[in-house]
């Protein structure tokens, strides 16, 4: 099928900005397709979403996939992120999906990431087809619907340097619990009164990260957690 070459009969399905008007249209499109695939219940009531999404219509980029008159999918995105692609069950297997991502990569040319939950396998298959990546999965507990899910990229057109981008962005993360967990460490030490290092709260210390970091492991964290609690000694000890 070549849904975007002119003349090709009922059939045809274009690509093109949302308009207001659209909001009620994509937002059945979005329920029916989620509906039909293996994700959790939305968090909000069905009847929230057409009014969310005409306040998204103008704020972000959104894409309505047309076959003649039919609204039959769409793709919404920010500067950084794909923050929803949907397409109509009833049209589904056509190509439609792949038109609408090949719209948000020439738009986000540089790259960009996405949200799909876990148990969504069809979404993370079709995604690993077009060359996207999967980075890291949750435990959900930090979305609306408290359903595991899995954040990917597609990394653009300079790979390294879109991926070095999000390390950056952990690092400074990072930067900041560890100043915090330093505070901490350097809060703890006048109330001790015997500051010999203790492994085994050391070790607790490191399982309970590994919770967190299951890739990693206790075993591969000891290690980790060991130069951080030594980083943080060493700067209460030089800051009193
Ligand atoms: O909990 C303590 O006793 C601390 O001194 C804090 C801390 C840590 O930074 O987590 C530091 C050194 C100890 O060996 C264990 C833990």
């Amino acid at each position: 099928m070549t849904p975007t070459e002119p003349g090709t009969g009922p059939d045809e399905v274009t690509v093109r900005p949302a308009v207001p008007g659209d909001a009620g249209a994509i937002a059945a499109v979005h329920l029916r397709a989620r509906r039909a695939a293996p994700m959790p219940e939305p968090a909000h009531p069905d009847s929230t979403l057409a009014p969310f999404l005409a306040t998204r219509i103008g704020a972000d980029q959104v894409w309505v996939a047309q076959a003649g008159e039919r609204v039959v999918g769409y793709a919404r995105h920010t500067a950084t992120w794909l923050d929803d692609l949907y397409v109509d069950p009833s049209a589904a297997r056509q190509g439609i999906g792949s038109l609408l991502l090949d719209v948000v990569k020439d738009r986000l040319a540089d790259g960009f990431c996405l949200w799909v939950f876990a148990s969504n396998t069809p979404a993370r298959a079709f995604y690993a087809r077009h060359g996207l990546v999967e980075l890291e999965e949750t435990d959900g507990s930090a979305n609306e619907e408290r359903a595991p899910d899995v954040r990917l990229a597609w990394p653009g057109r300079e790979p390294l340097r879109f991926l070095r981008g999000l390390v950056d962005e952990v690092d400074e993360e990072l930067g900041d619990l560890l100043a915090r967990r330093a505070a901490l460490t350097r809060a703890i030490q006048p109330l001790k009164t015997d500051r010999t290092r203790d492994p085994a709260r050391e070790r607790e210390v490191a399982e309970r990260v590994a919770r967190r970091a299951p890739a990693l492991g206790a075993d591969r964290l000891v290690p980790v957690v060991d130069a951080i609690i030594t980083a943080s000694l060493d700067a209460a000890a030089s800051n009193r």
